[in-house]
């Protein structure tokens, strides 16, 4: 898709961007960027001056021969950040009155039932249930109509944490069973870390930067501030039952973590932060840190708003097999103290990592 529009305070968007079939693809970035203008955009709420929009070999605008679907002939489902059902009705007839009005079959019906779990909520009032409940029967009211696409908008942000934990096992449940493509809208780089398999950055109505997640996140360091850091895909490769923790294998070698209680050969990620990433020019001893992974300098780069500090990106594993980057938060003084610089090789402590899915 393409999209190009002005807005009369000066806004401008200027995007384009390819959808992967399936999956989630985030459009993460800072407020007023024009995330939720992209998917008013898409959705035809809002008519971009330039725009060409195909979805699965529909064609739902094209500026070029003034074509222009109508929102209700557009089979996609909207997610708003607050779900927009009847408090008053329960869940079954909000799913049925969702469906009547944009089409949808009992079977598909059922299957968003299903694969969101609230069987057990269809008699319920909508005013009786939680807000991750509520955002559950919005996303399958939203399935049941048999969309070509999902468009979600920060559903989980007017959830608190814990309710968010709650939907985000659902969410992934969608991305990995439901065979149409999402376009999510979020600022948690949490969320997008989790959920996403394909990461846009918008920035200033632009995306800036586009691909698998765990490629975008490892050069969005200006965009994730304190959050800067790696997206790993490893597997559980044994369990340490006696300490509870777990063993991830992943390509620039191995993690210990806290036993999540997943499987050995279960598929994962894992996030970590450049600031739990240390440093060392020779492998540490009485430590207490658990991971110690040789890894490579690549480059050192300044982080922008902290004159201290810099990133220092590493690479770990067989690096003749690509094997996987690492980020290290430290200061500029420790970098010079180290004579650290790209090709040197070095031990990387990790501190922190966290499974993330
Ligand atoms: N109805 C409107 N009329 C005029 N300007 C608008 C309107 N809606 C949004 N804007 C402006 O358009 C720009 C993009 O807004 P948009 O809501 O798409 O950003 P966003 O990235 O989704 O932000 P947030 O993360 O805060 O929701 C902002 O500058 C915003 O102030």
């Amino acid at each position: 898709m393409h999209l190009k529009l002005e807005r009369a305070g000066g806004f401008r968007l200027d995007i384009a961007l390819d959808l992967p079939a399936t999956g989630i693809t985030a459009l993460f970035g800072p407020s007023g960027c024009g995330k939720t203008t992209v998917l008013r955009c898409v959705a035809g709420l809002e008519r971009a001056r330039e725009a060409h929009v195909e979805i699965a070999g529909q064609c739902w605008q094209d500026s070029t021969r003034g074509h222009f679907m109508p929102t209700w002939q557009r089979p996609l489902g909207y997610v708003f950040q607050e779900s927009s059902l009847f408090p008053h009705l329960d869940v079954q007839r909000n799913l049925t009155y969702g469906m009547r009005r944009r089409g949808g079959s009992a079977q598909a019906l059922d299957e968003a039932v299903d694969l969101l779990g609230i069987g057990p909520l269809l008699p319920r009032r909508i005013e009786s249930l939680s807000g991750g409940e509520r955002q559950r029967v919005a996303i399958a009211r939203a399935l049941a109509t048999q969309p070509r696409l999902l468009l979600l908008d920060e559903p989980l942000s007017a959830l608190d944490a814990a309710r968010r934990q709650e939907v985000l096992p659902w969410l992934e449940r969608l991305r990995d069973q439901a065979r149409i493509p999402m376009l999510y809208v979020s600022h948690s780089s949490d969320e997008v870390a989790r959920l996403a398999d394909t990461l846009a950055l918008v920035e200033d109505g632009r995306v800036h930067a586009c691909g698998p997640v765990a490629r975008v996140l490892e050069h969005a360091s200006d965009a994730l501030r304190e959050d800067a850091g790696v997206l790993l895909h490893g597997q559980v490769e044994s369990v340490d039952a006696a300490w509870h923790l777990a063993c991830i294998r992943f390509g620039g070698g191995q993690l210990w973590l806290p036993d999540p209680g997943r499987p050995p050969g279960q598929a994962v990620r894992v996030r970590v932060l450049a600031r739990d990433v240390s440093i060392a020019l020779s492998a540490p001893e009485g430590t207490s840190v658990q991971n110690l992974l040789p890894a490579v300098v690549e480059r050192i780069e300044p982080v922008a708003y902290q004159a201290a500090q810099v990133l220092v990106h590493l690479r770990c594993g067989q690096v003749a097999e690509g094997g996987a980057a690492l980020l290290a938060r430290i200061t500029a003084r420790a970098t010079h103290q180290l004579g650290l610089a790209a090709g040197l090789r070095v031990w990387a402590q990790v501190k922190a990592a966290a499974l993330v899915g």
